[in-house]
Order: C-alpha cells, then structure tokens, then sequence
C-alpha cells in the first residue's frame, strides 16, 4: 500500500514567495492497481512522482510505503524516465543489472536476473548490443528491464512512452500492462495522452494547476478488458472507450482552463 498523506511541495523562488507545486495532496493507492495522471504542463505530476520515488521531500504531509515513510530513494521502487537514462559505456544486459551491482549482487545471479528481464520486454538478442546500437523503443524497453531488475513492488513511470512513435508506443503500452499483470504491485505512470491513459489504468487521477493538485478521480476498466482479451484496437475503439475519451478530454480541459476551480 503506497500512501500519500496531504503532501505539499514548495519549490523556492529566486525572487519573492516560493512557489506552490503540489496543494495537499492525499492518494491512497494498493497494490495491484495502475494509476495514471494526466494534467495539463506544470500540474505537479512530475513532482508527484519525485516525490513517491523519494527525489524530493514533501513541504508538508508524508509519503507511506507499506507503512515506513519515505526518505529517500530505495529499490523497491523502479523509476523509468522519458528519457531513458541508460549508461553509453554499459552493454543492454550490464545497464539492467547495474542496480543489482550496486547491491552486490555476485555476478552470475545479476546476470540470470537480467537476461530474464531482457526476455520479459523482449530484448534477449540484444543483450550484448552496446546502448547505441538500438532503436529509441529498445532503448525504452530497457529502461523498463532494469526498473524491473529489483522486482519493485512500486513501478513510477514518468512519460515513458512521449518521444515514441504510435506504433512502438502501443507495443509498449501492452507490454507495460503485462509486466503490470504479472507483478501484482503498485504502477504509477504520467501522461498528457489521453487515450494512452484511458487503456492503462485502473484508476486515473486530473490533475489541475496552479497550484499542482488533484481534482477528479476515476475508476476504469480497458486495462483489464484489454487483458482478458488482448485485443488493444477493440478496446481502444469500443463506444465505451470512446465515450470516456470524450468525458476526459472535457475535464481536462475545464481543469486546466480554470473551469473547475
Ligand atoms: N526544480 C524546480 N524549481 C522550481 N520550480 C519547479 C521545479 N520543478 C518544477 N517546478 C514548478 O512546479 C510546477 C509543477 O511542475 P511539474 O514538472 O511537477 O509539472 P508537470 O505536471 O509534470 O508538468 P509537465 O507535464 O510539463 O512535465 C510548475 O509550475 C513548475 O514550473
């Protein structure tokens, strides 16, 4: 159970007050769900999730894992970010397991551990490739393997997926909710893409501006759906999904552009 408790965050200014980036957040989020944020620029999502990942401390409130509050960053909680971070001098496989290394953990029990990460987003051939040698997507894919790496029961994803085509984006879109599938823990995932957070998550939280907080909550079903049938375009294009699309953009829009304040 990952707890967010009425969390504020104030960035310093370099002239006048500071500013006001989160306003007393509380989310109470277990495990198992997928929680998606969508928000217009400068709503506070990324700042949310520093936050969860321990990179920035709250102002004010508390973030709870599992009832230990959160001081810093730890490995049961995997971060991927939109860029994806890899080390260039580092194979695919040595760049997974490097957490791992940090851990001590001998050699050839990292390495088992990260080739079968690698084969989990389907990366095994390029194991030994160097970084370079692969396309934006592997490079993604990577990114998600070494999050996986320490088997985090926390997954924070903060616009994975934001510099990829539509195609790529979707495969890794299903990929995503199958890791999620699997590890049966908390993923917390940032997009400005609507129908992108429509089809993962379970629950999706708006996020309004000035300041950065929470404004409407919902509970969906694509995600699932798209598991039990693995059918992404039929998801994507039921009257349902469409209809909800429609009712998100609205609020969205009306959050960002003061209408729900
Ligand atoms: N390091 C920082 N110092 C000062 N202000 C910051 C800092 N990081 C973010 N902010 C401000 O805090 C607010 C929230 O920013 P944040 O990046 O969390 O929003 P966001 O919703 O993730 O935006 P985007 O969708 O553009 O990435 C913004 O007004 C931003 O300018």
């Amino acid at each position: 159970m990952l707890e967010i408790n009425n969390v504020s965050i104030e960035y310093a200014a370099r002239k006048g007050p500071p500013s006001l980036a989160l306003d007393n957040v509380s989310l109470s989020i277990a495990a198992g769900e997928f929680v998606v944020a969508l928000g217009a620029s400068g709503c506070g999502k990324t700042t949310l999730l520093n936050t969860i990942a321990g990179f920035i401390p709250a102002t004010r409130g508390e973030v709870l894992l599992n009832g230990a509050p959160v001081e810093g960053p730890g490995h049961e909680r995997g971060v991927v970010f939109q860029k994806h971070a890899l080390m260039p001098w580092m194979n695919v496989v040595e760049n997974v397991e490097f957490g791992l290394r940090l851990r001590k953990m001998p050699l050839h029990e990292r390495r088992r551990i990260g080739l079968e990460c690698l084969s989990k987003v389907g990366l095994l051939q390029s194991a030994y490739k160097q970084v370079y040698e692969l396309s934006g997507g592997m490079q993604q894919r990577v990114g998600v393997a070494r999050a996986i790496a320490s088997s985090p029961s926390v997954m924070l994803l903060d616009e994975p997926l934001g510099a990829l085509d539509a195609f790529t984006r979707e495969s890794i879109q299903e990929l995503l909710l199958n890791l999620w599938d699997e590890a049966k823990g908390v993923f917390f995932f940032i997009t400005h893409d609507v129908e992108e957070a429509l089809f993962l998550a379970t629950r999706l939280i708006i996020m309004a501006p000035h300041p950065g907080r929470v404004v409407h909550q919902m509970e969906l079903p694509f995600a699932r759906q798209y598991l039990d049938t693995r059918n992404a375009r039929a998801t994507k294009a039921s009257p349902e999904f469409i209809a909800a699309r429609e009712k998100v953009l609205t609020l969205v829009h009306e959050s960002s552009s003061g209408g729900m304040h």
